[in-house]
C-alpha cells in the first residue's frame, strides 16, 4: 500500500468500493502486554460512524464506562481525516466532541503516526488507545467488541461480568449472521454508496435490498413467537453491529448513498418495529445515537457524492416513536 494514501478516495478504478482490512490486531488480555485495567484505556470514535457505535454500545452494555474512557471526533473529515474539535465546537456545532486530551493532537491520524511512525494506511475509528504503552491496541471494532465483552470481566460488577454478547453456545449461529450481514448490510451500504460506476452499485444495491427482505422474514418468525433478538432472544454482538447501520438507514443510507428501493419505517414492519425496540427501551443504543452526527457528516464530508454539501431536512423524524 502507498504511503500517501487518497482519504476521500474511496472507488477503485472499476468503480467498486474495496474497505481495506485494519492494521493494529492486538488485544487486551491478562497476559498482557496489554492487561486489563480501569483507566488505563481509551476509546477515540466518531458518534457519525457505524463501526465506532458499536464499542460505544458495547461499552455501555458491559457497564464500562467509569473504566474506558471516550473521545468524540468533530462529525466532519476531510482530505487529512477526522480532527479534534475545539472546546468551542464540543459546545456549538459538533456537540460532545471534545479536544484530544492527552496530547493535544488536532488530527487522529497523529494518534497512528504515534503509535508507528512509517503507518501507512487509513486512519479510522474506533480507535482502542493504551494509555500506558501510549500505543493503538486494536482498531478493527468487531474485535474490539469482543474484548470488552471479556476482557475487563474480573473488575467490573457481577451483573456487567455476566452479560455475555458473544455466547459460547451460539457462536455458531452468530458467526452465521455475521457471515451475510457484513458484507451485504453493514459494508453494503458501503459498497453502494461508494461505487462510482452504474454497475457495481446495482449489484451492491440489489444484494442489500435482498439481504433487508430475508431480514424481514426472520424478524417476522422472531416476532410471531414474541422474541425481540435475533440468536436466543436475547441481546447478542449480532443486534449491535445491525443496529447501527439500521439506525443510519432511513435517514443517511436511503438518499446519500442511494439505498432508496425501500425504507425501514415504511417497507419493513418487522425490521421497524426491531430498531425501534432497541433504540427507545436501551438505553446504551438511544444515548449513543446523534443524529447531528450522523447525518452532518455523511452529507457534508463526501463532496464526490454531494458537492455543495447540503444535508437534506428529512426523513422526520430521524426516527419513528415507539408507538407510532
Ligand atoms: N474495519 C473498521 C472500519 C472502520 C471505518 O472504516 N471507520 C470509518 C468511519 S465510519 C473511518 O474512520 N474512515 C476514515 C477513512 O477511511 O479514512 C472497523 O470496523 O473498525
Amino acid at each position: 500500500m502507498s504511503g500517501k494514501i487518497e482519504i476521500q478516495k474511496f472507488a477503485n478504478a472499476n468503480g467498486e468500493y474495496k474497505r481495506l482490512t485494519s492494521i493494529f490486531r492486538n488485544s487486551i488480555s491478562k497476559q498482557g502486554p496489554h492487561s486489563p485495567e480501569a483507566n488505563r484505556y481509551h476509546l477515540y470514535v466518531s458518534y457519525a460512524c457505524p463501526w465506532a457505535h458499536r464499542t460505544l454500545i458495547t461499552r455501555i452494555i458491559k457497564g464500562l464506562t467509569g473504566i474506558i474512557g471516550v473521545t468524540v471526533v468533530h462529525w466532519h473529515m476531510d482530505n487529512n481525516g477526522w480532527r479534534f474539535a475545539t472546546e468551542e465546537e464540543g459546545k456549538t456545532d459538533a456537540k460532545d466532541s471534545l479536544p484530544e486530551p492527552f496530547y493535544g493532537f488536532q488530527r487522529l491520524k497523529e494518534l497512528y503516526y504515534k503509535a508507528n511512525p512509517n503507518y501507512e494506511g487509513r486512519f479510522t475509528v474506533p480507535v482502542l488507545w493504551d494509555k500506558k504503552l501510549e500505543t493503538i491496541v486494536n482498531n478493527e471494532s468487531s474485535e474490539i467488541i469482543r474484548m470488552l465483552n471479556t476482557e475487563f470481566n474480573d473488575i467490573i460488577p457481577e451483573k456487567y461480568a455476566k452479560i455475555d454478547i458473544y455466547p459460547e453456545a451460539f457462536r455458531f449461529e452468530i458467526e452465521e449472521f455475521n457471515d451475510w450481514i457484513y458484507p451485504t448490510i453493514n459494508n453494503g451500504v458501503y459498497k453502494a454508496g461508494f461505487a462510482t460506476k452504474q454497475e457495481p452499485y446495482e449489484t451492491e444495491v440489489t444484494n442489500l435490498f435482498k439481504s433487508l427482505d430475508r431480514l424481514e422474514d426472520i424478524l417476522k418468525d422472531k416476532h410471531d413467537k414474541c422474541e425481540e433478538y435475533l440468536v436466543n432472544n436475547q441481546l447478542t454482538e449480532v443486534d449491535i453491529r445491525l443496529f447501527t447501520t439500521l439506525v443510519r438507514f432511513d435517514p443517511v443510507y436511503h438518499q446519500h448513498f442511494k439505498c432508496n428501493i425501500k425504507m425501514i419505517r415504511h417497507d419493513y414492519p418487522h425490521i421497524h418495529r426491531y430498531l425501534r425496540n432497541l433504540y427507545w427501551k436501551d438505553e446504551a443504543f438511544g444515548s449513543t445515537t446523534n443524529f447531528e452526527h450522523i447525518k452532518f457528516h455523511y452529507t457534508k464530508s463526501h463532496p464526490q457524492i454531494n458537492p455543495h454539501g447540503i444535508t437534506p431536512v428529512g426523513p422526520l423524524p430521524n426516527i419513528m416513536p415507539l408507538y407510532p
